[in-house]
């Protein structure tokens, strides 16, 4: 039997099909068709097929990175939240998976991805945030065979041992989500993301927030946290950090400008910056578009205690992008009323007036919950379903062709 032509697509799946000129015999793998005869005659014909694949159940791919301990995880339940259903740990699996499955979305952790364990690193001297510590490689395949509609055996970093674990199944998902350390760091898994948000936490905040889970939640003393923060600081500084220039969201908490000196580092500042021009992604603003706003809402509908609260708005430009920046300085004295600030934003891609309050008050006891991360984090996990809407409605329209080899 001669093989006589192969078709690549970018995605293959049981949604293609081919259309020939004759009768030829098919054979499908995840990248090519390729059509083949007994007869070279049928073979020629066969070579003007179209092959068509609907790609509306490609996954959408979401990357979310942060140092460890800065509301990674307070984020991913805000978002699955958003698309409705808990989100848990594979049934049956692992006790010890990162990985969170909901109906719409999986949420697995790059820290699956370590190359070295616990031990490892020590003997080569290398913490996790070093790119030598991770399977850059493994994550690339494994991402775009999930984009692809395939499933895999992923990897578990086991963070009660230190040590790599049988590998867990991980189909495709609608969403799939990889949060963690490294997911704009190589440039083959970035061109997989359809959106990337990065969190930035400012060493003040950073630590404020350490010292409350690490010696209250894990019984560290104060000196060793202060140790594991400096200790990573080199390599967050050259390998994580820089990832947020390529992020199309940014959440950046700051201590407040509202109180002097302020060094308890309770009430924040938070940011949120949003790239113009990204694809599916049309950024929030306050007031009117475009425009630079600086805003107090306290006073007869919105109670505030000291130190108050303040919201900015307005145009800049973020590692050589055009970006929108709205700014909330201080915190809420009542969820309630968040509403009345809800009412004055616009393209927050609600599906019905006061959503991002209701989402708000559903879980007021989430960190953050009476601040600007809390508030940005929901909006950015509304933005996020909007997008994951819009791309499935346009590969519907669009089915992608197989080109020739
Ligand atoms: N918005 C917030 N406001 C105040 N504290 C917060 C906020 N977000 C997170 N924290 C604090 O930081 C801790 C870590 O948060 P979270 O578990 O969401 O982070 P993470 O990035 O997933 O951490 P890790 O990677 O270490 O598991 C929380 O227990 C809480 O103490
Ligand atoms: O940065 C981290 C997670 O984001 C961790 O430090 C890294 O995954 C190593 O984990 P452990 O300390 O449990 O060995």
């Amino acid at each position: 039997m001669a093989v006589c032509t192969v078709y690549t697509a970018h995605s293959l799946n049981s949604t293609c099909s081919i259309s020939t000129p004759t009768k030829t015999h098919l054979g499908f793998n995840q990248k090519h068709v390729v059509l083949y005869s007994t007869n070279k005659k049928t073979a020629r014909r066969a070579s003007s097929a179209v092959i068509t694949c609907s790609t509306d159940t490609q996954t959408v791919v979401i990357g979310l990175a942060a140092d460890s301990g800065c509301g990674k995880s307070t984020f991913m339940r805000r978002l699955t939240s958003v698309f409705g259903g808990a989100a848990e740990p594979p049934r049956g699996g692992n006790p010890d998976s990162n990985t969170l499955i909901s109906d719409t979305t999986t949420v697995i952790c790059l820290d699956d991805y370590h190359s070295l364990d616990r031990t490892g690193r020590k003997e080569k001297g290398v913490t996790a945030l070093d790119p030598r510590a991770n399977d850059f490689d493994l994550m690339y395949e494994q991402v775009k065979a999930i984009k692809d509609g395939v499933a895999v055996e992923k990897p578990i970093y086991n963070h009660v041992t230190g040590l790599l674990d049988p590998p867990e199944l991980i189909k495709p998902p609608k969403i799939l989500v990889i949060e963690g350390l490294h997911p704009m760091y190589d440039q083959r898994v970035r061109d997989l993301l359809d959106f990337s948000i990065y969190l930035d936490i400012s060493n003040e905040v950073k630590f404020a927030w350490k010292i409350q889970r690490d010696m209250a939640e894990r019984g560290h003393s104060l000196e060793s946290i202060k140790a594991s923060i400096e200790a990573r600081k080199p390599d967050f500084d050259a390998y994580i950090d820089p990832q947020k220039q390529y992020a199309d969201a940014v959440i950046e908490v700051l201590p407040t400008q509202l109180i002097p000196d302020d060094n308890e580092g309770k009430v924040l500042r938070v940011k949120l910056i949003m790239k113009e021009g990204v694809k599916f992604f049309s950024p929030v603003y306050l007031f009117d578009e475009g425009s630079s706003i600086s805003w107090i809402p306290c006073g007869r509908k919105l109670t505030c205690s000291y130190p108050g609260i303040k919201f900015s708005y307005g145009p800049d430009a973020y590692y050589g992008h055009e970006v929108s920046v709205l700014e909330m300085d201080g915190q809420f004295d009542r969820l309630d009323e968040l509403i009345y600030v809800e009412s004055h934003l616009s393209n927050i891609s609600t599906k019905f007036y006061g959503e991002v309050t209701q989402q708000m008050l559903k879980h007021a006891d989430f960190p953050g919950s009476n601040n600007g991360t809390g508030l940005f984090q929901t909006i950015v996990g509304l933005k996020i379903r909007d997008l994951f809407e819009q791309i499935v409605a346009s590969r519907a329209k669009t089915p992608l062709e197989a080109t020739k080899a």
